[in-house]
């Protein structure tokens, strides 16, 4: 191994073990996600061949890539030896290649770990390879959906945070912080803190055969100390850690948090909102959210996620009128929307009419009634697969279809309208485009006079450029209200607050989303996606190290990052968390967010450990169970 990589003093996970959960991954699920990758892929020239102008170069190079993605799948069914990453011009894959010249791993024998991060590492080579492709994010479909779909859980915490924060903020200028109650505080960082540990129980790669009903299942259960008091027992490690980790943030203020995100969608939304809040109590005046520098794990937040949700919370449409205002019956948002935004979800009772396999045509058709000066949507194609009640749901693929199970009349009506098929279909990487969704809701939520996003073009700040603190309190507006009307939902508010802490310096996207995918980025950002377990932050990102240390508390969310953190080791599970964190440990004030999904684990009672073992033998991979972990700073 090369110097800057610590080893553990004991073996580390890998497919090789036949009960792990690392080979069912290996085995099962890593061929899954790249069958829908290339699903995906496909939708998405299909969808190019109904744009108005010629398309073809691009769709040519989407099908090498899915003939690249389809050797890649049945390489890995067959424990092929890893081949090195091509240089694509990005984040250096130097690491991962000269590892791989030394150790020359297969599919299933090398290390679990490194072989998922090279998997991902390894997709993003595909499209950056590309002329057309580069900008192009796998799963952002997906992730939008899966977005979209938590609408009624996130309007629950929503409005129970707005109110927490306006409190907080009214202790704050009503005689400072000393005359709010410690505990009410401190009982509020437990409800947040926790909200943001489960709302990592679901996640894009875990889920593969999850429906949205069932993550919406899972998500709810909002702030409610019963709620929260009946998932207590999840967490393994008890919640001391919790406590541990508010004195830190209590005993300063002006302080900075970090929080290593995790999860596009419902989870990210659960850290602004624990984020928001910190800032509310004065404690803290900045939160510093790292994200991945390329699309990794499939739900795992990017530069561009990060900006698209603040953009989607402040439409008016994005979730359904039902979902944002907490009603549930009513909806009328247009059935057309909610395939524009995520158009592989239709409703599993939302199947193609009798017939309608006739219509969905091949590209050469297609191009064939181009050429001919035909329109490429037949007669009487009109709405043959929408869902009445615009419900959503998995979509029937029409026979003959190859799986390009789009409605032609969806891209007929949108073209009279202003929003171009493929750039709403192919949701890339860039903001701009994501604006270019929203255009049509923009225009529809004037017509009903509700407030419209506000696709200001503000960039986010990045840590170059932001400083703590360093704002006065009127230009910090903490107790400004933002006027986006009367009808505003308290997402669209909350959503608001968040574009002025960002635009404040307040909320630091350390990496600038604007940021190409994939591309090195400065501070070190791009180590998060390397080879490396977060042990070597010492020896392989120097910087970025120095930077968290600047950290009152950095807080890693989710499972990934622990796997990471614990260098996917087999360690015994009752193992202090600090001993198993290597030489990281003790660097700065660390706080583990994390439901279990993977094998390893640390920081376990040796009677916490047997007594969940009779509880579920699945405890350290169904994402059911927790643990929370504080780690002081020693050095
Ligand atoms: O989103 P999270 O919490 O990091 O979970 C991702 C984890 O899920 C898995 O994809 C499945 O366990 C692991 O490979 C990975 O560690």
């Amino acid at each position: 191994m090369p110097t800057d990589t610590w080893t553990p003093p004991v073996p580390l996970w890998s497919a090789t073990d036949k009960q792990s959960f690392a080979y069912e991954s290996t085995a099962k699920r890593w061929p899954e996600i790249l069958a829908g990758v290339i699903s995906a892929l496909h939708n998405a020239a299909h969808a190019l061949s109904y744009s108005h102008s010629s398309q073809s170069d691009k769709i040519a190079e989407a099908s090498v890539i899915i003939e690249r993605l389809s050797k890649l799948k049945h390489d890995m069914g067959r424990d092929h030896k890893l081949e090195p990453i091509p240089d694509d011009g990005g984040a250096s894959p130097a690491g991962y290649n000269d590892v791989l010249q030394q150790e020359g791993w297969t599919w299933f024998n090398a290390p679990w770990l490194f072989a998922e991060c090279y998997l991902y590492r390894l997709l993003r080579s595909f499209f950056a390879q590309s002329k057309h492709w580069q900008t192009y994010d796998p799963f952002s479909s997906q992730k939008l959906s899966a977005f979209r779909s938590s609408g009624s859980a996130i309007n629950q915490l929503a409005t129970t945070v707005e109110e927490l924060v306006h409190k907080a903020e009214a202790a704050v200028s009503n005689g400072g912080r000393a005359a709010t109650s410690g505990d009410g505080w401190r009982t509020i960082f437990h409800l947040l803190a926790q909200a943001s540990l489960w709302g990592n129980a679901t996640d894009l790669s875990l889920l593969t055969s999850l429906s949205h009903a069932d993550i919406q299942t899972l998500q709810s259960g909002g702030l409610s100390a019963e709620a929260q008091a009946e998932r207590a027992r999840f967490i393994l490690t008890g919640t001391e850690s919790l406590d541990e980790a508010w004195a830190r943030i209590e005993s300063e203020e002006n302080g900075r948090v970090d929080i290593v995100l995790d999860n596009s969608g419902f989870e990210l939304l659960t850290d602004l909102l624990l984020a928001d809040w910190l800032l509310s109590t004065g404690h803290v005046t900045q939160v510093v959210f790292h994200p991945k520098n390329m699309p990794w794990f499939v739900s795992d937040v990017t530069p561009a996620d990060f900006a698209h949700t603040l953009e989607a919370l402040l439409s008016p449409t994005f979730f359904s009128p039902a979902a944002a205002t907490g009603s549930s019956r009513g909806r009328s948002e247009s059935r057309q929307r909610a395939f524009q935004a995520s158009p592989a979800v239709l409703s599993g009772e939302a199947r193609a009419a009798k017939g309608s396999g006739a219509l969905q045509m091949s590209e050469e058709e297609i191009e064939e009634r181009k050429k001919r000066g035909e329109s490429p949507h037949p007669r009487g194609s009109r709405g043959l697969v929408m869902d009445a009640q615009g419900r959503t749901g998995e979509m029937e693929k029409p026979k003959g279809s190859m799986g390009l199970a789009l409605d032609p009349s969806y891209f007929q009506s949108a073209r009279s309208r202003t929003v171009s098929p493929s750039r709403s279909y192919v949701v890339d990487a860039s903001v701009t485009s994501f604006s270019a969704l929203y255009e049509e809701e923009n225009e529809d939520a004037s017509r009903s006079g509700l407030p419209s996003s506000t696709s200001d073009g503000s960039t986010l700040n990045t840590l170059s450029s932001a400083s703590a603190g360093g704002a006065d309190e009127e230009e910090r507006g903490r107790s400004r209200r933002p006027d986006i009307g009367t009808q505003s939902t308290p997402i669209m508010r909350l959503a608001q607050r968040w574009k002025a802490h960002v635009a404040a310096g307040r909320f630091v996207c350390a990496i600038e989303p604007s940021t190409p995918l994939g591309a090195e980025v400065a501070g070190g950002e791009g180590f998060w996606c390397s080879h490396h377990s977060f042990a070597d932050l010492p020896t392989a990102a120097p910087e970025l190290l120095a930077e968290l240390k600047k950290s009152k508390l950095v807080i890693f969310k989710g499972d990934l990052n622990t796997r990471k953190l614990l260098s996917d080791a087999r360690w015994p599970n009752s193992t202090p968390f600090a001993v198993a964190m290597g030489p990281l440990a003790g660097h700065f004030a660390t706080l583990v967010l994390r439901t279990c999904k993977a094998d390893v684990c640390a920081g376990l009672t040796q009677e916490k450990e047997k007594w969940v073992e009779a509880e579920d033998a699945k405890w350290r991979v169904n994402g059911k169970w927790a643990i929370v972990v504080y780690v002081a700073p020693t050095k």
